[in-house]
């Protein structure tokens, strides 16, 4: 029969998972629990506003560049990651590290006001209208949204975003077999504890949710695409060397 990894062998895998994910997760639930009414005055969010395209767009840079080193830091701490060869590594985080940062900005959403935590305290779109890019912006909210009515647990949502990761359609994968192999441990773990919590109904759902992040994504790359184009200096010269290695 077809290799099933053991229940210890699972148990032990989701043990691994999910402390990954809280080590590598940048913000504490506590913490954000804390400061879930923290928001800005209209004087911050003026002062945000009033920023030019390019500042706001380094701004924001920084911090998802931040957010992708802990993605990084996660997935090289999920099993068989650092097995995989560099390239296929590289391959697997330049695509998936933005969908996982989108994964866990649902962490840091507050649903009663369609806040943000960002610099600190909860923003709303508005804080971000300077970088000229609504659309995204209503986007990312829209889907932090949905993320939350999920009520995903910790650990559901550190098997979630290993998942996202380890994705065997990505193009240019060297060794999929490889790839392939340690997706369905990982899909196995999935779906032993949406059965042993009775939430099965979840499963689908959160394939569905793969989709929507990957439209989402390309939507990301053709926003930072049409800002290089706008910013070429402000992109190559200030935007984190890991950035532009995983986005440009
Ligand atoms: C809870 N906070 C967070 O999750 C993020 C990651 C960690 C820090 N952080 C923020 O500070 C943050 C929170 C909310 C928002 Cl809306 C933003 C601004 O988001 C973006 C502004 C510009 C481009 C963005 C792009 C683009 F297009 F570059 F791919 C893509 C994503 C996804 N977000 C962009 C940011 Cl940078």
């Amino acid at each position: 029969c077809p290799y099933r990894p053991s229940l210890l062998h699972i148990e032990e895998l989701c043990d691994s998972i999910v402390r990954s994910h809280r080590d590598t997760s940048q913000f504490r639930l506590e913490e954000l629990q804390a400061l879930r009414w923290k928001l800005f005055s209209r004087e911050e969010i003026h002062a945000y506003q009033s920023k030019s395209v390019d500042e706001m767009w380094q701004h924001c840079a920084v911090r998802l560049t931040e957010a992708v080193q802990y993605v990084v830091e996660f997935a090289k701490r999920i099993p068989g990651f650092r097995g995989l060869g560099q390239n296929d590594q590289i391959t697997l985080l330049k695509t998936g590290s933005m969908e996982v940062v989108l994964v866990r900005m649902s962490r840091c959403f507050n649903t009663e006001n369609s806040t943000v935590f960002f610099d600190g305290k909860f923003a709303s779109t508005e804080l971000f209208k300077s970088l000229g890019c609504g659309d995204l912006m209503v986007a990312v909210f829209d889907f932090a949204h949905s993320m939350c009515a999920l009520r995903l647990t910790e650990l559901q949502m550190a098997l979630f975003s290993s998942l996202v990761l380890i994705n065997t359609d990505r193009p240019c994968l060297e060794d999929r077999g490889r790839v392939h192999r340690m997706r369905k441990d990982l899909e196995g773990c999935l779906s032993h504890m949406l059965r042993r919590d009775n939430q099965e109904s979840l499963q689908h759902k959160l394939y569905q949710k793969v989709s929507v992040l990957q439209s989402l994504c390309s939507l990301h790359v053709e926003k930072l695409h049409w800002f290089s184009q706008l910013y070429p200096l402000t992109v190559h010269s200030v935007f984190p060397p890991l950035y532009k290695e995983l986005f440009t």
